[in-house]
């Protein structure tokens, strides 16, 4: 068990955030969220009629909202996975940075397409060609993940359960640096 505060998962989508953090949580035996099911739950709605019937920054907004209201709470440590454009607002960033263990799940713009292929569930994937839509927003979110990650850790071609391990020996080291 290690003395972690909350450890946050951000990355782009298809790094495997709610995949990692559902295993690092089971690992842990703590509670696991995920701010995009947060989001959905809140608003009775999937993210796809968010987007729709109100526009990305609608979606923003409500982001904003889960992530302060999840670490306003006075809840024990947990694992929070986010969305892939949480970094988007400074006001997150900020958050991010001063109130938990970030970690960066990086992953090629190749794997997380390979990773998003089979899902219908993100509505920026929908319009234009999607390869092309995960290059760039990497080009604009890669250095806003490294910003606010105290740990980075590579995905491409490990299995879950591997990248769930490399993110806890990732931490260790870091905790003991801190400390
Ligand atoms: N290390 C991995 N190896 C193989 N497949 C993976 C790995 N990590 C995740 N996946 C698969 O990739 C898909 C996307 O993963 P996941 O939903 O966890 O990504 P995400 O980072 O949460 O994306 P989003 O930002 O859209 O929420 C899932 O089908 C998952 O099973
Ligand atoms: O990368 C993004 O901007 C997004 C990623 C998903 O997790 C969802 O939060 C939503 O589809 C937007
Ligand atoms: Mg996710």
């Amino acid at each position: 068990m290690i003395n972690a505060p909350t450890i946050i998962l951000v990355g782009p989508m298809g790094a495997g955030k709610t995949t990692i953090g559902r295993l690092l949580s089971q690992h842990l035996g703590r509670e696991f969220f995920d701010s995009d099911r947060v989001i959905e739950d809140n608003a009775g709605a999937d993210i796809p009629w968010i987007f729709e019937k109100e526009g990305e920054e609608g979606f923003r907004r409500r982001e904003t909202h889960a992530l302060q209201s999840m670490l306003e709470q006075d809840l024990p440590p947990v694992v929070l996975a986010t969305g892939g454009g949480i970094v988007m607002k400074e006001e997150n960033r900020e958050l991010l940075k001063h109130q938990a263990l970030v970690v960066y799940l990086s992953a090629s713009v190749n794997q997380q397409l390979q990773r998003t292929s089979k899902s219908n569930n993100r509505p920026l994937l929908k319009q234009g060609n999607p390869k092309d839509t995960l290059k760039r927003l990497f080009a604009i979110r890669d250095p806003l993940y490294r910003e606010v990650a105290s740990v980075v850790v590579e995905t491409d071609a490990r299995h879950p359960k591997a990248v769930a391990n490399k993110v806890l020996d990732a931490i260790k080291k870091y905790l003991k640096t801190e400390a």
